[in-house]
């Protein structure tokens, strides 16, 4: 496609930023060899973890702290901000980029501003509700704004002309065949075949409530026969897991390769961060959704639907004891039948083409700019 030569990708923070900024890169590469691909990133976020290792180039621009609403008074006061924007649109020159496709995070905000100030075209991708405020500010250069979830028009005025085109996922989760795969997965983490596998994930950054309560069930879950799989997340502390366990309770820092815990699970116990909530119900995983209580209730917005549409369970936080494990979680681990009924149940709500829906929308929005 002639109409795209250089791309440059914002986005950064948690790894609900950066992983479906990755899987959109590995889309275009996939379509266009040839289109240059730069990401953007902020000195301290995940993405310089996940994103050179990936195989792109990625530019750290000066960071700053944004308010927690939007104020376009902003763009008149703090001089970072625009040391950030002059960083940024540096890089948008040296690489003559086409458009600039952001994913929330701080970092988009200079990489909005370059944009903006450049006429090149701003494509915004936001999978919350209520939208970040790194993306709040790029809505004020755009009407490119695409969604991942067909509730989020509805739930926020900001949206509502957006369009839904799903969570692009890494190709190892859109191309995965779970029970093809859960032989080589269980093997892998030492699991057994004849025994329910709980998988638990407090998403990027881990949760501490999960990890402790969790941890604290570990005699009962594993008394009652259910194995668990357990990533304590990216920037979380260690806990104490009894180690004369009759049944496998695995904890593993941080997972990669997520396709292989989805595949060994038979039920997900995870936070419901957009991007967990779009891969458990892309896969048809069934889950226990425990949503962070903080930042405006995004998360339980984010689970609702998927509760709604019988593919998982719904906790507050503060209900998430051992107690209610076992009362909870022990029994459906176990079912089976009423696990596999939430799974097709999930599926009905997932989608696995978010990727090849966003490319389309970016390569619409560079054609209406020409
Ligand atoms: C506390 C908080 O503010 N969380 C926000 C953050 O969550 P967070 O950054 O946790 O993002 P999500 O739950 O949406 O996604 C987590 C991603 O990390 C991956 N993963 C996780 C653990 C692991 O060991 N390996 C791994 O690869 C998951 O497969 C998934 O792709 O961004 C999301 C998307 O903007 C928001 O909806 C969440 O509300």
């Amino acid at each position: 496609m002639g109409l795209l030569r250089s791309v440059v990708l914002a986005g950064g923070g948690t790894g609900g930023h950066i992983y479906p900024l990755l899987a959109f890169a590995d889309a275009v590469k996939r379509h266009f060899p040839e289109v240059r691909i730069t990401t953007l990133g902020s000195p301290k976020g995940m993405e310089n973890e996940l994103i050179p290792p990936a195989g792109y180039d990625l530019r750290v621009i000066p960071a700053f702290q944004l308010p927690r609403s939007v104020n376009l008074n902003l763009l008149r006061t703090p001089d970072r901000m625009w040391k950030s924007a002059h960083a940024a649109g540096k890089i948008l020159d040296e690489v003559q980029a086409d458009v600039v496709v952001g994913f929330g995070g701080y970092v988009s905000v200079p990489a909005y501003l370059a944009a903006w100030r450049r006429e090149t075209p701003i494509v915004i991708h936001e999978v919350n509700v209520p939208p970040g405020v790194a993306n709040r500010m790029g809505m004020k250069f755009t009407k490119n704004v695409a969604v991942g979830f067909p509730t989020q028009p509805q739930l926020a005025e900001s949206l509502k002309d957006a369009r839904v085109v799903g969570v692009p996922l890494r190709t190892a989760l859109t191309h995965l065949d779970r029970a093809a795969l859960r032989p080589q997965a269980l093997y892998q983490f030492g699991l057994r075949p004849d025994l329910p596998v709980l998988f638990v994930s407090g998403g990027s950054s881990g949760a501490r409530t999960i990890n402790l309560a969790v941890a604290a069930a570990a005699k009962r879950l594993a008394h009652s026969g259910v194995q668990v799989l357990h990533v304590q997340g990216g920037r979380n502390d260690p806990f104490e897991v009894p180690a004369d366990l009759p049944v496998p309770y695995k904890v593993i820092p941080y997972l990669s390769d997520m396709q292989l815990g989805y595949a060994a699970a038979d039920l997900m116990l995870c936070r419901s961060g957009a991007i967990t909530v779009a891969e458990t119900t892309a896969l048809g995983v069934p889950a226990v959704y425990v949503p962070y209580p903080f930042s405006n209730q995004e998360q339980k917005r984010n689970a609702l639907p998927v509760v709604e549409a019988g593919g998982g369970v719904l906790v507050d936080n503060d209900e998430l004891t051992p107690e209610w494990i076992e009362q909870n979680v022990i029994p459906l681990a176990r079912d089976r039948q009423r696990l596999a009924v939430m799974g097709q149940s999930a599926a009905r709500y997932g989608r696995r083409d978010g990727d090849e829906a966003l490319l389309e929308f970016v390569l619409e929005a560079v054609a209406k700019n020409r």
